[in-house]
């Protein structure tokens, strides 16, 4: 990676009494069992990460896993027992109490699952209020969130209080307060999990259309596959505290490194993930094609064409035939099984 914004060396987080002296004895290698046994919880276990510059970086996991105690570290709102984070090459936690109070009101924004909104203020009041807290002048402060809520598409709802707005309305007055400051790291916590499901593709469409004209950094919890699939330039996966893998959707799906891996990507949805070279078969002598697919596109963008065909399509890639798809590639697709190729 050129140029992370973001990263974690050896953190841990654990909660209970002498939590710091466990780390500083190397007990946070004990197991999770051990560690209870002395009333010691490991939300968060020796996380190492590194996120880029515009970057979309999923954490994936189950309740409890520890997404959120690794999210509340890495936006500075609570101290690892353990380890780094480093904001720009910079340890978030070893600057002065101002100066990580500065970071986190000009270069962050967080959108939580419950919206967090204000409810004796208008929208233009909730969007406004973070730049309250920075102590800009009011009429700066107005024009700058009546311009958010035009991006969100709320222009009209100024005077309104959250009370009187939908779910999926009240999220976008999450969304554009969290943006009011123009933040290089925008993190969002299960932003969308109380909103019904429609509603939640319509808020994911949002944030990647946020992201196409704003290019911030994200970083985006859910414990939705699907959902990860949809916004994630990477997705880690965590359990029990530890991160079990990072990688593209691709990577997981393809190689996973644990069973649990495994059996957390097996419902994904793969023609959505996989991309023609991970299915494509060898050319051999073929030469009569129906057509090309780009070795990068997803399954699903050409599936129905090459089910259709009698003929296999060229893979190509920079302009080179590098494999073959057919039908029987589009049914290992849907069984699962693919052909693991070395292009
Ligand atoms: N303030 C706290 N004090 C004690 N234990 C805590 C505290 N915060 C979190 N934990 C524990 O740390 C572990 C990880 O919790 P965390 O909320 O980070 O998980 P999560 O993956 O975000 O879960 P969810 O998806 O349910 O929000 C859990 O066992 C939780 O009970």
């Amino acid at each position: 990676m050129t140029d992370p914004i973001l990263a974690c060396r050896n953190v841990s987080k654990l909660f209970g009494a002498d939590a710091g002296r466990a780390v500083r004895d190397g007990r946070v290698t004990a197991g999770a069992a051990e560690l209870a046994a002395v009333g010691l919880i490991p939300a968060v276990l020796d996380v190492e990460l590194s996120i880029g510059r515009g970057e979309t970086f999923v954490i994936m996991g189950l309740s409890g896993s520890g997404k959120s105690t690794l999210v509340r570290c890495l936006a500075g709102l609570a101290q690892p027992t353990a380890g780094e984070i480093l904001f720009e090459g910079r340890d978030l936690f070893a600057m002065s109490e101002a100066e990580l109070i500065r970071i986190r009101r000009h270069k962050m924004g967080m959108v939580f699952q419950n919206f967090a909104l204000l409810p004796h203020l208008t929208v233009l009041g909730n969007v406004a209020f973070p730049l309250d807290v920075q102590g800009r002048p009011r009429a700066a402060r107005e024009a700058r969130a009546r311009e958010m809520i035009s991006l969100v598409g709320l222009t009209g709802r100024e005077d309104h209080f959250p009370r009187e707005l939908s779910g999926g309305q009240q999220q976008r007055v999450g969304i554009a307060r969290s943006l009011a400051v123009g933040p290089d790291l925008w993190f969002l916590d299960e932003p969308f999990s109380a909103l019904d499901p429609l509603i939640r593709r319509e808020m994911q469409d949002e944030v990647l259309r946020l992201q196409a004209l704003l290019k911030k950094t994200i970083v985006f919890i859910t414990h939705d596959f699907d959902e990860a699939v949809r916004v994630a330039d990477r997705i880690a996966i965590m359990k029990d505290g530890r991160i079990a893998q990072i990688g593209t959707a691709e990577e997981l799906v393809l190689n996973p490194a644990t069973d649990y891996v495994r059996a957390f990507t097996r419902d994904a949805p793969r023609a959505k993930i996989l991309t023609a070279r991970s299915v494509m078969a060898p050319v051999g002598e073929t030469t009569d094609f129906a057509g090309e697919v780009a070795a990068g596109a997803r399954i699903a963008a050409f599936a129905h064409d090459v089910e259709q065909s009698d003929k296999p399509f060229a893979v190509v890639k920079d302009g080179r035939v590098i494999g073959i798809v057919d039908r029987l590639a589009m049914i290992d697709v849907l069984v699962g099984r693919e052909r693991k190729t070395a292009a």
